[in-house]
């Protein structure tokens, strides 16, 4: 983050949320201007819930111009408590008139195997997103930051962070003891937008340290080995702290 993007900062959690759900808006109007279609990544965990029941109260949007995409998911059935496909769900898919073949989860059933589906989003992705030499082009990747730098799934030290010829991999997560499926790296460095969000003082710490950057001998953070010239941050002032 240290050089990595525009940072907006917003005095609480409400205009941040009021401040990303404009901009949305306006990228997406941009997107289907250009190329009728708007694809968006969504972010999972509790970060975005609020966004999206913003998103979900507009009555203005061109739902049927939008295609819905994940950034990472939990290895669990679409149902599941855990199902970052189930929170997008709950907070904004049923309340908009998004048509269900325009929105891709990564998990769409209960039985799955991690590395099969994330070959068959690959294969997905590369079949509807327009294509840069071979990668599929989001229009905007919504991001979130775990206290330990994660983002997306790509969690520090897994083998996921150093793929490079996929644009979606699966994980084990030794620290959580489990599997997890995320955009890769070079997925999104082709984004046109990636967008990150992050509320409250619980992620004061780590912005803290990804402002300074890495020390002598550290490792780069996942978040901050997230490479694309069109990367903005969006922070409330509790989650910006004393950084
Ligand atoms: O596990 C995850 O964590 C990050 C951050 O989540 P938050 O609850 O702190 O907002 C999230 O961006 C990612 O999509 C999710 O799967």
């Amino acid at each position: 983050m240290k050089s990595n993007g525009d940072c907006h900062v917003l005095p609480d959690a409400e205009q941040l949320y009021v401040t990303v759900t404009e901009h949305l808006l306006h990228l997406a109007d941009a997107a289907i201007a250009a190329r009728g279609r708007f694809h968006l990544a969504l972010a999972g965990g509790n970060t975005p819930r609020r966004l999206y029941e913003r998103l979900a109260a507009l009555d203005s949007a061109d739902w049927d111009r939008w295609e819905i995409w994940f950034g990472d998911e939990r290895c669990v059935p679409p149902d599941h408590p855990d199902s970052n496909y189930r929170m997008a769900r709950e907070t904004l898919l049923e309340h908009v008139a998004i048509p269900p073949e325009q929105v891709h989860p990564i998990i769409p059933h209960a039985r799955f195997e991690p590395e099969a589906a994330a070959a068959d989003y690959a294969d997905t992705m590369s079949a509807h997103l327009p294509l840069r030499a071979g990668w599929p082009i989001l229009d905007v990747v919504l991001l979130g930051l775990g206290p330990d730098g994660h983002t997306a799934s790509l969690f520090p030290g897994t083998g996921i962070l150093d793929v490079q010829d996929t644009p979606v991999a699966a994980a084990y997560v030794p620290r959580l003891g489990a599997w997890r499926i995320s955009l890769t790296l070079p997925a999104l460095a082709h984004a046109r937008q990636l967008i990150f969000v992050a509320e409250g003082a619980g992620k004061s710490e780590i912005l803290t340290r990804l402002l300074r950057g890495p020390a002598a001998g550290e490792s780069p953070l996942p978040a901050e080995r997230v490479s694309n010239p069109h990367t903005e941050w969006y922070l409330d002032a509790a989650a910006r702290g004393s950084a």
